[in-house]
């Protein structure tokens, strides 16, 4: 079959863009999906968002996450800057604000000026079961207004913590970035046991309280040159030990998202704001084999 669909990227974390609205993709496989996102053999990309119609009436589109191993998400914080930028580039909406459904969440999104979109992520889930995290059998310690996880791996252990942006996160904070094991201890913590649906696994440096490096191991799909719902956890997560404050500069690989959360004033319930940029790079067409 054919399909049209757009390359876009945010702060690096490239997405391949499809309308799923006006094209029948109802019929793609894993391994179809799976070929359009491989860097050889296909377009290549790091997720790929289908644009739907809603299935709930307070939302204007849906649009589903797709991994570069083929696995179906729950959120992506880049992805979502993209699809604004896609569907005001189409002219299909001209509403100021946009409610789409994502997975199981509505996410309001609004474009900013300077090219910038924001997204309101929603309030971070912290409890355990719906992480999902088991913490049975590990090492654990309070830190300020959380606990942290001691993770152990072939490779050492790493005290993490646990957050969901919808999709979930493992954050350590080292203390020199450039000299993280990414590669090597990402996908270990990508697959340990306790996180049963695996995990992003974010590595965060302090740099002051507002400003922060980060480099995330992404579930499905490797290390990415960023990772928007991955900006969003690790600045909970520093928040919730004590060592940021809100607003935090996030400077990743592929640029800088500035991440907002008023805990101090809202609590755990309080939405976490991401701003960043969102890019077209080319639009296309691809003739996808049956597999
Ligand atoms: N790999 C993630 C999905 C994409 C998230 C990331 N690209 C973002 O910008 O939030 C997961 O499996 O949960």
């Amino acid at each position: 079959m054919e399909l049209h669909f757009t390359k876009m990227h945010g702060a690096g974390n490239d997405f391949i863009v499809i309308d799923g609205i006006h094209q029948d993709l109802s019929n793609m496989s894993r391994a179809q999906w799976r070929y359009l996102a491989d860097r050889q053999f296909g377009i290549g990309a790091d997720q790929i968002l289908l644009i739907e119609k809603p299935t709930r009436p307070d939302a204007e589109f849906k649009y589903r996450i797709i991994n570069h191993d083929g696995s179906e998400v729950e959120q992506c914080g880049n992805g979502s800057r993209c699809f604004v930028r896609f569907v005001r580039e189409k002219n299909l909406t001209d509403k100021k604000q946009i409610s789409v459904e994502v997975a199981h969440t509505l996410l309001v999104l609004s474009e900013k000026d300077h090219g910038l979109v924001e997204v309101n992520m929603g309030a971070p889930v912290l409890d355990l079961p719906l992480i999902p995290f088991h913490p049975s059998g590990l090492e654990s310690r309070v830190t300020a207004d959380t606990i942290n996880y001691l993770l152990p791996t072939k490779e050492g252990s790493f005290w993490v913590t646990p957050v969901s942006m919808g999709n979930p996160h493992a954050v350590q904070i080292v203390d020199a970035l450039d000299k993280a094991p990414v590669l090597l201890t990402g996908p270990l913590i990508e697959h340990h046991p306790s996180f049963p649906a695996r995990v992003n696994a974010g590595f965060m440096q302090i740099i002051d309280r507002n400003t922060i490096h980060l480099r995330v191991f992404e579930r499905g799909s490797g290390e990415t040159l960023s990772c928007g719902t991955g900006a969003c956890a690790a600045v909970v997560a520093g928040i919730l030990q004590g060592v940021l404050d809100s607003p935090v500069s996030v400077h990743t690989k592929g640029g800088e998202l500035l991440i907002e959360w008023q805990y101090a004033n809202d609590g755990k319930n309080a939405s976490v704001m991401m701003t960043g940029p969102a890019e077209t790079v080319f639009e296309g067409k691809i003739s996808v084999p049956d597999l």
